[in-house]
C-alpha cells in the first residue's frame, strides 16, 4: 500500500533574472562540529541564485546547524569548529578578509519565533540602514515602505508604524521580520521553520511571499513541513543522522524529482512517512 501523503509539487516558475545553473551558495566536505561532536558530516552542496532550496529531515540531523553555516551564524557559539569549504559567490566565507557584518547583511536571517525587537515597527525596519549609515529621515521613509511593501505588510501597517513591532499578530510579525531582513537589500535570505509559530492562514501568506520574493532573492528555507517544501521549494536538500549520530546530506536535487522519484532509499522512506 502506497502511503504517502497527497504532496502537490505544482508551483508557478520563477521568472527572475538570474542565469540558470548560477551557483550563489556552496559547502564542499564540510563538517561541523560543537566541541567533540561532529554535528554535520562532509556535506557537499551548490545552491543556485535566485529560487527556493528547501533542507528537510528528521529532527536533529542539523538542517538548522547547515544553514547557520551560510551566514556564519555558529560563528557566535564558542564550541562550534568547521572543517571544509564554505563559498557565497565564488568566495571563501572563512576567509581572513571576509567580513562578517558585511556577509550578514548580505545573507540575512529570519528566525523560527517571530522576533520584533522592542520598538516601533518603523524603527525595526529602519533598524540596519541606520546601523549602516543611513539617517536622512525621507530616505529611511522609502526604504522602510518599499521593505514593508516587498513584505506584502504595507497595507496592513501604514497607519500605524509608530506602534511597538510587539502589538501585532505573529503573522504580521513574521512579515515585519522579513521586511527588516530586506531593508538591508540582502542577496541571500536563510529561514529557519519561518512558519512553526504561524496558524495556517499566515503560514499560506509567508509562503506566496516566498515566491514572490524568490524571483529576486536566494532563499534556502528548513522545515519539518514536508508538503511546505514541496509547495515552495525549487530544490530540495534531505538529511538525515548517521549511525555515529552526525548529520549527512543523502540526497539533494530538483524538488520535484525528489518528491516524485527519489533515488536514495532513505528519502522514499522518509517521504512516504515510514520513519522520522
Ligand atoms: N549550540 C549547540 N551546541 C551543541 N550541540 C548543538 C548545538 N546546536 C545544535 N546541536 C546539536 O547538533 C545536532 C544538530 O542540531 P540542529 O539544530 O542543527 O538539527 P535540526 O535538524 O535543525 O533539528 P530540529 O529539526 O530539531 O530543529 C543535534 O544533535 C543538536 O543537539
Amino acid at each position: 500500500m502506497d502511503v504517502r501523503p497527497s504532496i502537490t509539487t505544482e508551483k508557478e516558475p520563477i521568472a527572475c533574472g538570474c542565469a540558470p545553473g548560477t551557483g550563489k551558495l556552496r559547502a564542499e566536505k564540510v563538517n561541523l562540529y560543537y566541541g567533540h561532536f561532529r554535528a554535520l558530516k562532509d556535506v557537499t552542496l551548490d545552491i543556485p541564485a535566485c529560487g527556493i532550496t528547501a533542507i528537510i529531515g528528521p529532527s536533529g540531523c542539523g538542517k538548522s546547524s547547515l544553514l547557520r553555516q551560510f551566514n556564519r551564524m555558529n560563528d557566535l557559539i564558542p564550541s562550534a569548529r568547521t572543517e571544509g569549504l564554505m563559498e557565497f559567490d565564488g568566495v571563501d566565507i572563512f576567509r581572513r578578509d571576509v567580513d562578517v557584518v558585511e556577509l550578514r547583511k548580505r545573507v540575512g536571517m529570519v528566525f523560527q519565533k517571530p522576533n520584533p525587537f522592542p520598538m516601533s515597527i518603523f524603527d525595526n525596519v529602519a533598524y540596519g540602514p541606520r546601523r549602516h549609515g543611513i539617517r536622512k529621515k525621507h530616505v529611511l521613509e522609502e526604504i522602510v515602505e518599499k521593505s514593508l511593501r516587498q513584505a506584502a505588510i504595507w497595507d496592513e501597517v501604514k497607519d500605524k508604524l509608530g506602534q511597538s513591532g510587539l502589538s501585532i499578530s505573529g503573522g504580521q510579525q513574521q512579515r515585519v521580520c522579513i521586511a527588516r531582513v530586506l531593508a538591508v537589500e540582502p542577496e541571500v535570505i536563510l529561514m529557519d521553520e519561518p512558519c512553526s509559530a504561524l496558524d495556517p492562514i499566515a503560514t499560506l501568506k509567508i509562503e506566496d511571499l516566498m515566491r514572490t520574493l524568490a524571483c529576486t532573492y536566494t532563499i534556502v528555507i528548513v522545515t519539518h513541513n514536508m508538503q511546505q517544501a514541496a509547495r515552495v521549494s525549487d530544490m530540495t536538500a534531505f538529511m538525515m543522522v548517521d549511525d555515529d549520530r552526525s548529520g549527512t546530506l543523502v540526497e539533494y536535487g530538483p524538488t520535484t524529482e525528489l518528491f516524485t522519484n527519489p533515488r536514495d532509499k532513505r528519502t522514499e522512506d522518509y517521504i512516504t512517512g515510514r520513519f522520522g
